[in-house]
C-alpha cells in the first residue's frame, strides 16, 4: 500500500463533506475517485496533501502518518497534485515553470540568486535539463520558450503535469486534468498518464470523463454525498447498482455495457 486512507472525515461548520470514508492505493496503480458534483472528491486531495486537516480519521503514506504533516513536508515525501483550475505563472515561459516545479528538490532555490556560486550555476544548469526533459516528456519541448497564456488550453494541462512531475512525486495526483479538453487531447492525455504509470509513479485521479476513467483506471473509487458507496475494477463499478443509480444514471447505462 503506498497511501491508506482510514475512516475520514470532514466537516465544513454543520456540513459533512466526507463521513468515514477509507481506501488504499497499491504502488504504481492508477486509482480513480469519482462521484457527481460536490461528493466530496477534491476536499480528499485537500486531505491528502494536508491543505486541509481532517475532522477525524488517518492518511498514512508508505505506512508513515501524514495526516498533520505540513503541505510543502509532503511534497518532500513524493506526493503533488494538479489543481481543477489551472495555476500556471501565465507570463513564465513553459521551461520556467516547470523549472519552478523543482524547487522542493533543489538546495539554492531556482531564479533567485543575484551572487551564484559556480555550484549554482551547475544545479541551474541541471535544473534547466531536467525541466526540458519533462517538457520532451510531455509533448511540449517545441513549445519550451512560449510563455504558458500563450499555449492551448490541452497544452497548459500538460504543462501543468509536467511542472508536477518535476518535483519528482511518487504519487501524482491529478484533479480532473481532461476538464474542457478535446477528444484528441483527452486521448493525448490518456498516452500520458500510462507513460506515468510506466515510470512507476502512482496516479490518483479525480475525472468526470467516464469513457477516459473506465479504459485508463485500475481500480475505482466512487464518492457520492461525502460517503464511498463503492470500489472496484472498471467493469465492477459500471455493474454497480447504487453507482449507477447515484452517478451514471439509468440513460448512461448502456453506454458502458
Ligand atoms: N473550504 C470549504 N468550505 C466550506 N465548504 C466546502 C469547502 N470545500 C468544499 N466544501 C463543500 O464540501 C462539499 C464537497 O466539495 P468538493 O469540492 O470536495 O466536491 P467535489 O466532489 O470535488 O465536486 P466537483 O466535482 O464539483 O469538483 C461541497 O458541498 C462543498 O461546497
Amino acid at each position: 500500500m503506498v497511501l491508506e486512507i482510514t475512516k475520514v472525515c470532514k466537516n465544513f461548520g454543520g456540513l459533512s463533506a466526507l463521513t468515514d470514508v477509507t481506501f488504499s492505493i497499491n504502488e504504481g496503480e492508477i486509482f480513480g475517485l469519482i462521484g457527481p458534483n460536490g461528493a466530496g472528491k477534491t476536499t480528499m486531495f485537500n486531505l491528502i496533501t494536508s491543505m486541509f486537516t481532517p475532522t477525524s480519521g488517518q492518511i498514512t503514506f508508505k505506512d508513515e502518518d501524514i495526516t498533520t504533516m505540513k503541505s510543502h513536508h509532503i511534497t518532500e515525501k513524493g506526493i503533488c497534485r494538479t489543481f481543477q483550475n489551472i495555476r500556471l505563472f501565465p507570463e513564465m515561459s513553459a521551461l520556467e515553470n516547470v523549472m519552478v516545479g523543482q524547487h522542493s528538490r533543489t538546495r539554492s532555490g531556482v531564479l533567485k540568486s543575484v551572487f551564484r556560486t559556480v555550484s549554482q550555476k551547475k544545479e541551474e544548469a541541471k535544473i534547466k535539463d531536467i525541466a526540458e526533459e519533462l517538457l520532451d516528456f510531455v509533448g511540449l519541448s517545441t513549445f519550451s520558450d512560449l510563455t504558458s497564456d500563450n499555449l492551448a488550453y490541452g497544452q497548459q494541462r500538460r504543462l501543468e503535469i509536467a511542472r508536477a512531475l518535476a518535483s519528482e512525486p511518487k504519487v501524482l495526483l491529478l484533479d480532473e486534468p481532461a476538464a474542457g479538453m478535446n477528444e484528441t487531447e483527452t486521448s493525448d492525455l490518456f498516452d500520458l498518464i500510462k507513460k506515468i504509470q510506466q515510470k512507476g509513479i502512482t496516479v490518483l485521479i479525480i475525472e468526470h470523463d467516464m469513457p477516459l476513467v473506465m479504459k485508463l483506471c485500475d481500480r475505482i473509487a466512487v464518492l457520492n454525498f461525502g460517503k464511498k458507496i463503492a470500489e472496484g475494477t472498471p467493469l465492477e463499478i459500471q455493474n454497480h447498482p447504487e453507482v449507477i443509480e447515484a452517478y451514471l444514471g439509468k440513460e448512461e447505462e448502456d453506454q458502458y455495457a
